[in-house]
Parts: C-alpha cells; sequence; structure tokens
C-alpha cells in the first residue's frame, strides 16, 4: 500500500487555484520533497493532506484514509511540523513531550517511554530538563521532530524543516530526519525551497510551481534529465579547442564562455582527463572543473525561472521573473 495517493487534487481560495490538479503517490519509506519558490501551492497541499483544509476537488488518502471521508483517521496517522515553531519555552523538553502525548492520550507507561525514545532519537536525553527558552534553534528543531514521532505516525509531514535556521545547523537537522526516517521506519513529506536540502535529503523531489507538479523524481533522474555534464575549460585558445574535440563522439555540445568552452558530455569525471589532453595538445589550459548538473538548473529548465527570481515575484509574475533571471 502506498503511504499518500493523490489524484486530481485541487484548492481553490476564492478565485485563486492554489493547488491545481495534482496527482502523486508516495510509496512507505519514502522521504518525499515538495520544492518551489515562495507562494508555490506547497503549504497549501500538505494542509489539505494533513486535513486542515478541504480539497476543491479530488481526492487524497494518507496511510489508507480518505483526508474527507475519514479526516480523524488521517491525524491519528501523521505527524506534523509547522514552519512556525509551536513549542512552550517555559516548559522542558521532555514536559513539552508529555504534554503533547496527552493531547494524544497516550497512557502514563506508554508516554513515559515514547518520550525517552524520541529524545534518544533526536540525541536530546542530556538536554530533556532543560527549558526550551534555553535550546539553540536546531535543539528546538529537533524537539519538535521528536514531538511530532511521539504516537508513532505512519507518515510525517515537515514544512520547511530548516527555514530560519544556519548552513551548519540546517545540516544537522537534515541528518536526524534522514534517521527518523530510517530508524522509525517513518515516511516523511516535507516542503521545502532549499535546492541542497531536496537533493540530499529526498529519495524523489516533486517540483510545485504555480499550483502544479512539473516534475517528480529522484533528484539525480531530474537532473540527468538535463542532459549531463559540462567541463569547463579555461583556454587561450578556444577555437583550437573546439576544432580539435568538438566531433568527439562523447561531446554532446560546445559552447564559447568569457575565458574559454563548457562542454557538454555524458559522463564528465571519465572524460575530463581525455578533454585536456586533447585541448592542451592545441592550446593552453589554465582551468578544468567539471559542473553536475544541478536542482537548480533543473528547475530553471522547467519553468524558465530560478527558485530566487520567483521566490521574489511570487506566482502569475512568470514572464518578468523570466527577464529578471536572463538579465543576471
Ligand atoms: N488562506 C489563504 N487565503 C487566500 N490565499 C491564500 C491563502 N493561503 C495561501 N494563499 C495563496 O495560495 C498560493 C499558494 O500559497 P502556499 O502558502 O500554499 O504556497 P507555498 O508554496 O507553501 O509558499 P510558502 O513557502 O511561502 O508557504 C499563494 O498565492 C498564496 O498567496
Amino acid at each position: 500500500m502506498n503511504a499518500i495517493e493523490v489524484d486530481g487534487l485541487t484548492r481553490r481560495y476564492g478565485d485563486l487555484v492554489a493547488v491545481d490538479d495534482v496527482s502523486f503517490s508516495v510509496a512507505e519509506g519514502e522521504i518525499l520533497g515538495l520544492l518551489g519558490p515562495n507562494g508555490a501551492g506547497k503549504s497549501t497541499l500538505v494542509n489539505t493532506l494533513c486535513t486542515l483544509l478541504r480539497p476543491s476537488e479530488g481526492t487524497a488518502r494518507v496511510a489508507g484514509h480518505d483526508v474527507v471521508a475519514d479526516p480523524g483517521g488521517v491525524r491519528s496517522s501523521i505527524g506534523v511540523v509547522f514552519q512556525e515553531p509551536a513549542l512552550d519555552e517555559e516548559l522542558t523538553g521532555r514536559e513539552n513531550l508529555r504534554f503533547h502525548a496527552r493531547l494524544y492520550g497516550i497512557r502514563k507507561q506508554r508516554r513515559r517511554e515514547r518520550t525517552a525514545t524520541v529524545l534518544d532519537l533526536v540525541d536530546l536525553a542530556d538536554d530533556a530538563d532543560k527549558p526550551v527558552g534555553e535550546y539553540s534553534g536546531g535543539m528546538a528543531r529537533r524537539l519538535e521532530l521528536a514531538r511530532g514521532l511521539l504516537h508513532e505516525p505512519a507518515v510525517l509531514f515537515l514544512d520547511e524543516p530548516t527555514v530560519g535556521l544556519d548552513a551548519g545547523t540546517r545540516k544537522t537537522v537534515r541528518e536526524y530526519v534522514a534517521r527518523l526516517n530510517r530508524e522509525a521506519g517513518v515516511t516523511v513529506v516535507l516542503t521545502t525551497h532549499y535546492m541542497e536540502e531536496a537533493d540530499a535529503l529526498c529519495d524523489r523531489v516533486a517540483i510545485v510551481d504555480d499550483g502544479s507538479v512539473v516534475a517528480l523524481d529522484a533528484p539525480d533522474a531530474l537532473k540527468d534529465g538535463l542532459g549531463g555534464d559540462v567541463i569547463r575549460l579555461g583556454t587561450d585558445g578556444p577555437a583550437a579547442v573546439e576544432r580539435a574535440v568538438g566531433d568527439a563522439p562523447w561531446v554532446r555540445s560546445v559552447t564559447r564562455t568569457g575565458d574559454g568552452l563548457d562542454v557538454g558530455v555524458d559522463d564528465g569525471e571519465r572524460r575530463v582527463a581525455a578533454l585536456v589532453t586533447a585541448a592542451s595538445e592545441v592550446a593552453g589550459v589554465s582551468t578544468v572543473s567539471v559542473d553536475r548538473p544541478t536542482l537548480e538548473r533543473v528547475f530553471l529548465s522547467l519553468t524558465g525561472r530560478t527558485v530566487e527570481a520567483a521566490d521574489e515575484t511570487g506566482p502569475g509574475v512568470a514572464v518578468a521573473a523570466e527577464t529578471e533571471a536572463d538579465d543576471d
């Protein structure tokens, strides 16, 4: 059974279509990332799956429960960590968890066991009796992850789990999410607008733009779809190098740059030595680097915009954003 099945889901706010006829499924144990700029519709999609919003059209099932016909079944099967922190800073970490466990109706003995288990999972056992007000941002996030797992949900929804954290803490929180997925066996759906987060953490990534899922695949498959790596060559004789290597069977494209050539190839790591050897025979080579396709470039090729440009302008003004991206 899939952990999540979404079929033709649409959610409107008045005339605005925030989620537009979206269909996909998530396998049990998978980490699915919803990647897109602010306003793309990620939170609306997640809130609909969490039963906080009703779909306007279409259906969705979470852990086998229909979000409209059986919202209670959905809620008891999911854990949710929202963008905005929702911890009581005056209570200790352990007290926050116990309080939440009571809300979920977990019995006293079980409450104690589960609290200890989830504190261990996020390595907060030693700090469990400090007030949350004294926690760092990363510790507070980890406590929220722990709280989301108290009632052993089948699916954990994380809305921008690392937003507002510094780069080092983002990495740590990501590692904990991967561990919860592995060790607690929970299916994870997370929204993010960080490319590296989607890339590093997710089994598959759904690229969300303007209410639609425009692509859904493993990060590597999405990147492979762009057509291979680019070897960036700094050279004083770009024309000679182009003549020397342009017709090689493994060269897909050659583009002049300010200080040399970008050579498109299938497997950059493997081809770089042959390219440098061939280029050095006809010109001086000053620098060489291999660029793997990135999710940023996948997003650009699918939407005509960078995530940053889309973030600044929001949906519905794609043409203006496209011009901005081109000017960069
Ligand atoms: N309660 C609401 N009423 C009206 N419009 C809304 C409401 N919530 C969201 N929207 C609009 O729906 C669209 C999708 O918003 P949503 O918050 O789902 O996007 P998002 O991708 O999650 O972005 P963010 O990361 O900023 O939350 C946006 O155009 C937004 O302005």
